[in-house]
């Protein structure tokens, strides 16, 4: 097949002398090296047929439609066997045992140029193949190098022979992607090798020295402290190409130095030209200019979303809950839960498998700590069905061992149906099987951030919904931060909007999940709660209407958690927040960690809401000052009112029975304070 190919040079001849052409890369090389291997000229040729019709020296990104698609030829992967494109040992596997046909989009616009050595940015949405998209060219640029790397169980790697690197943002997506390559590279002798951060430093350096390595895939941290190391033997003065993956995220402030001090380790454009190949879902108009000044000049810019489409999948609805107050969040997550995992169940639907982002760690063990206590429970469903002990709970998040991450992932991954409580470092790039769900726990920070966790579900063509619980805080917010995404109202969930400081009448099924929900907080460590105040806080700083947030804070501990004062903040904290003076605030000195004598001297009493807003739904008193008192329970120090006291009603079976939220009723437990 490779051979039928090589009475092509006739085009390269063209090629190379046409001024205005830029060469590609194999060409390029050859002018260097004049012992380029044969099969790499007969690659050369064929493709040069497709790159005739753009290849116009430029030195602006080509946006415009690449030519694969102009010409529409290659869609199928045997096409590129056929072609003689890649190798058949690569398309063979593909083929056989990922079970591919048919090319994705972003995967048959970029390949061509891919291949041709040139730089490549593309943007297409999550889950449309784009590791794919990036592997098989570097690794046929590679084997266009020295053929004989096509050969199975021949390896002839070194520990300075890395010829790709690819960059992730994230260990477990660097894993990912290190997975995916080993097997794309199972019937070759190509060496794929990871440098991530974590605890197996010296296993990676070791397999890297014994084995070698043709392909790396790591993380930034990582990456920057081998290729300083001068003792680990490991560098890459044989670089062809770089990928940025998840390429906006690598080029956002907490990344972007790193990075560059990597680019200045790797060779230089006057010792070897490098291809840089860069892939993301989202591609942020002021990420464009920084590509401008890393690529180099004629790079192209492979758009796969229209500028007049949402960036998200039209097969994933997504609704977002607008939750009384911050208390009502976890009562709406877990009825959710419960009602999507029943609904299944009883459809014989692919079971409820689902994703939860919280905006910080600590609000991710919180939640752990509170519904893994629940996954024995038995709850009720709307329609009195019972469904005992289904839901699993898996935490995820940067703060935890190396080894509870991995572990968390891989179970996750494997598992039919259970629900991943993470912070962001799953939201970009990790490919779960069959998630179904995405929940977002109030807003994220950015747009971006909720295209890549809406983004785990709907993947490969795939359905899944999305969900996002905001409160009522976040309502004006919302459009400015997430504008033109196709979100809606969704006013399904009784717990999001039931009154928490008052007594009522709920169906049974709501009762169900905030009594399990209150009983579960009681066994929550004070601590926990304290970081979570803490971070919930931090993540609300966009809110002008600080006091407003304190109250509805004070909610939260109060109604939600059953704390009996709000949780306190150091002075030195509470001033760099610009907190100081607002009410409501429990003030701790740094004295040991006891609260001081006046740290509740802050905690006024109801005041109208000083700084305006939409009084409809911003909370305009603290539930903790005096005069909440009759209404008032949660965890105190004289007894421990029961601020969920169930006091009557329904028995078993009844459909409805009603709660008492914050009243000082029996059944109260000692309480404890911060
Ligand atoms: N041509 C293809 N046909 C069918 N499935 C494919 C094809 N290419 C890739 N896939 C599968 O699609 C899924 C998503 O691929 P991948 O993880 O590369 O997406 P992505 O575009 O990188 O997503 P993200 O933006 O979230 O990083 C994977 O399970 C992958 O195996």
């Amino acid at each position: 097949m490779f051979g039928a190919l090589r009475r092509c040079p006739a085009s390269l001849a063209r090629a190379t002398s046409t001024s205005a052409l830029r060469m590609p890369r194999a060409v390029r090389a050859t002018a260097k090296q004049p012992a380029l291997s044969k099969d790499a000229f007969a690659i050369t040729g064929v493709r040069q047929a497709l790159r005739w019709q753009h290849a116009a020296a430029s030195t602006q990104a080509q946006v415009a439609d690449p030519p694969s698609q102009e010409a529409g030829v290659i869609t199928r992967f045997s096409q590129l066997k056929d072609k003689g494109l890649i190798h058949p040992n690569v398309i063979n596997t593909i083929t056989k045992r990922f079970g591919f046909d048919e090319m994705t989009d972003v995967q048959s616009k970029t390949i061509n140029e891919a291949l041709a050595g040139d730089d490549v940015i593309a943007q297409a949405k999550t889950g449309t193949g784009k590791t794919l998209a990036f592997l098989l060219p570097i690794l046929q640029n590679v084997l266009n190098e020295d053929p004989s790397l096509a050969r199975k169980g021949f390896s002839k790697a070194a520990p300075d022979d890395i010829r790709a690197i690819i960059i992730s943002p994230t260990r477990e997506l660097a894993e990912q992607i290190a997975f995916e390559a080993r097997k794309l590279v199972s019937n070759t002798g190509l060496v794929v090798q990871t440098a991530v951060g974590g605890t197996q430093k010296r296993l990676h350096l070791q397999n890297i020295r014994r084995e070698g390595c043709h392909i790396l895939v790591a993380t930034p941290g990582r990456l920057r402290d081998v290729l300083e190391d001068s003792y680990t033997g490991i560098s890459a003065p044989k670089l062809t190409t770089l990928v940025l993956d998840e390429a906006d995220r690598l080029m956002d402030h907490g990344f972007w130095p790193e990075i560059m001090t990597i680019q200045r380790m790797l060779p230089q454009p006057e010792e070897k030209e490098k291809q840089t190949l860069m892939f993301s879902a989202t591609i942020p108009p002021e990420v464009v200019d920084m590509v401008r000044s890393t690529m180099r000049p004629g790079f192209h810019f492979i758009k796969c979303v229209r500028d007049d489409e949402a960036p998200t999948h039209e097969r994933v609805p997504q609704k977002v809950v607008f939750a009384r107050g911050f208390e009502n969040r976890m009562p709406a997550l877990l009825e959710l839960c419960v009602r999507e995992y029943g609904r299944r169940k009883q459809s014989g639907e692919k079971p409820f498998k689902a994703i939860v982002y919280f905006n910080s760690t600590a609000e991710v063990n919180l939640a752990y700590r509170t519904l893994n206590l629940l996954e024995s429970r038995t709850f009720r469903g709307p329609t009195q069905t019972t469904y005992s002990g289904p839901l699993r709970f898996i935490p995820l998040h940067g703060k935890m061992s190396q080894q509870e991450r991995t572990r968390s992932t891989r179970t996750f991954k494997m598992a039919d149906s259970a629900v991943l409580l993470s912070s962001d470092v799953s939201a970009r790039g990790m490919d779960f099987p069959d998630v179904t769900h995405v929940v977002q726990m109030s807003l994220p920070h950015q747009r971006e951030t909720y295209v890549h966790r809406i983004g785990r579900t709907g993947r490969a063509g795939k359905e899944g919904e999305g969900w996002l619980i905001a409160s009522e805080l976040e309502r004006q917010e919302l459009p400015r931060r997430l504008r033109d995404l196709p979100i809606e109202h969704d006013g399904s969930l009784v717990s999001a909007s039931v009154d928490m400081t008052k007594e009522q009448q709920l169906p049974m099924s709501v009762a169900s999940i905030l009594t399990n929900l209150a009983e579960a907080h009681r066994s929550v460590p004070l601590g926990q709660f304290s970081d979570a105040y803490h971070a919930h806080l931090g993540s609300f700083q966009w809110l002008n209407n600080k006091q407003s947030l304190i109250y509805s804070m004070n909610a939260m501990a109060k109604y939600g958690w059953g704390c009996s004062e709000p949780p306190p903040l150091g002075r030195v904290l509470v001033e760099k927040m610009g907190l100081a003076g607002l009410r409501g605030i429990n003030v701790r000195e740094y004295n040991g960690g006891s609260r001081s004598a006046n740290a509740r001297l802050n905690m006024g009493p109801r005041i109208s809401d000083p700084f305006g807003g939409d009084r409809s739904t911003y909370n305009q008193r603290d539930p903790f000052s005096s005069d909440h008192s009759t209404r008032g329970g949660g965890r105190d120090s004289h007894g421990g009112r029961d601020p969920f006291g169930r006091h009557s009603g329904g028995g078993r079976g009844a459909s409805v029975q009603s709660y008492s939220f914050g009243s000082n009723k029996s059944n109260r437990r000692p309480g404890r304070e911060f």
